[in-house]
């Protein structure tokens, strides 16, 4: 099924779920890619979900790092400018109103973008489930060093290459790395992020790699959210493929608390399989123009 561009969402199903919106005072909702995707972030299995030649999320991973940390910084240094060079869309703030209007509507984020937080969603419900791009961390998880940190490049060595000025406009542009045939150096060791603090140890980016558990914190709020005997009566799936766990896990979780589903994708395959049933949604299209409708 094509992803069409004008959202084809009928009337009836935007006022039954205006209806139940209005009468909702738990709300969950689990954002993914999808949601950055008008923002002009790649999402993960955009382009076949490579990045240059390697799978995007083969390259999150603690081995990948062990093995080439130049890479991998390349890929993340990357991905922190795309994500400072994008501005949070209409969804974004959207989602950050109706946090402000309804003290139980909880937010999980398994993106590491930054938009979100930057369109002043409530802090106290937005959870991100996988870390920022924008913390760095040090790589022995002995020394706990950590900061927030912006700056772009990290280090000289990360700059994005740039080309040779433009004979007519005299100007140079910036080279797009997530393209293979852009070279890229082989990074050392030296040229890296180092722990100000350990100093011995590379620093990492703040986010969850495969086969590393959820920041503590943060499992612990969603599972206090979801251990309230009050029932949850509405789960938002916003752009996600919920092939990800614990993550997409939550979904089925916010039904056994008798809630609702709504599904926010432009693919009519993504709806999650399990367990659909006759009174939930699926509204198909750019979330950027379908959130600020339905979340009014
Ligand atoms: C691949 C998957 C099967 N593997 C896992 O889930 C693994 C293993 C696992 C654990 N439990 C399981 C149970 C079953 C099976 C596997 C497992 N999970 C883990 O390792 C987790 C940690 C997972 C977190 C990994 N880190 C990420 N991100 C941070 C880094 C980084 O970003 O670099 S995951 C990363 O990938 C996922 C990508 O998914 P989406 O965001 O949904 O993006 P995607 O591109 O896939 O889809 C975009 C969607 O948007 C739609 N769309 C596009 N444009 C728009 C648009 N404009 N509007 C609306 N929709 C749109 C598209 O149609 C599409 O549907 C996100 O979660 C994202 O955060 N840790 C863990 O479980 O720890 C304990 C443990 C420890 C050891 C051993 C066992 C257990």
């Amino acid at each position: 099924m094509a992803t069409n561009t004008e959202p084809q969402i009928s009337q009836e199903s935007i006022a039954s779920f205006h209806e139940h919106l209005g009468k909702s005072k738990r709300i969950l909702a689990l954002l993914g890619a999808g949601l950055s995707a008008s923002s002009g972030l790649p999402t993960f299995r955009g382009k076949g979900g490579l990045w240059r030649t390697h799978q995007s999320m083969s390259l999150a991973t603690p081995g990948a790092f062990n093995e080439d940390p130049g890479l991998v910084w390349q890929f993340y240094s990357y991905r922190r400018h795309m994500s400072l060079q994008a501005k949070p869309n209409p969804a974004h703030y959207a989602l950050a109103a109706l946090a402000e209007k309804i003290p139980g509507f909880q937010t999980l984020s398994q993106n590491v973008d930054g938009l979100s937080p930057r369109a002043k969603h409530p802090p106290k419900q937005l959870q991100l489930l996988h870390g920022s791009l924008f913390d760095l961390k040090c790589a022995d998880r002995h020394c706990g060093y950590i900061r927030e940190d912006y700056t772009d490049p990290i280090v000289p060595a990360l700059a994005i290459p740039t080309s040779g000025a433009d004979l007519t406009s005299n100007e140079t542009r910036e080279q797009d790395i997530s393209d293979v045939s852009v070279s890229i150096p082989k990074l050392k060791h030296h040229e890296l992020p180092q722990c100000p603090k350990c100093k011995k140890a590379l620093l990492r980016p703040g986010v969850v790699w495969f086969g590393e558990n959820l920041p503590f914190t943060v499992l612990e709020t969603v599972d206090d959210y979801l251990a309230s005997r009050e029932k949850i009566d509405l789960m938002l799936v916003i752009g996600t493929s919920a092939k990800v766990h614990p993550a997409a896990g939550y979904i089925d979780k916010a039904r056994q608390r008798g809630a609702r589903v709504a599904v926010i994708n432009t693919d009519e395959n993504d709806r999650p399989p399990r367990g659909w049933n006759d009174g939930d949604w699926f509204f198909c299209g750019d979330a950027a123009q379908i959130l600020p409708e339905l979340l009014k």
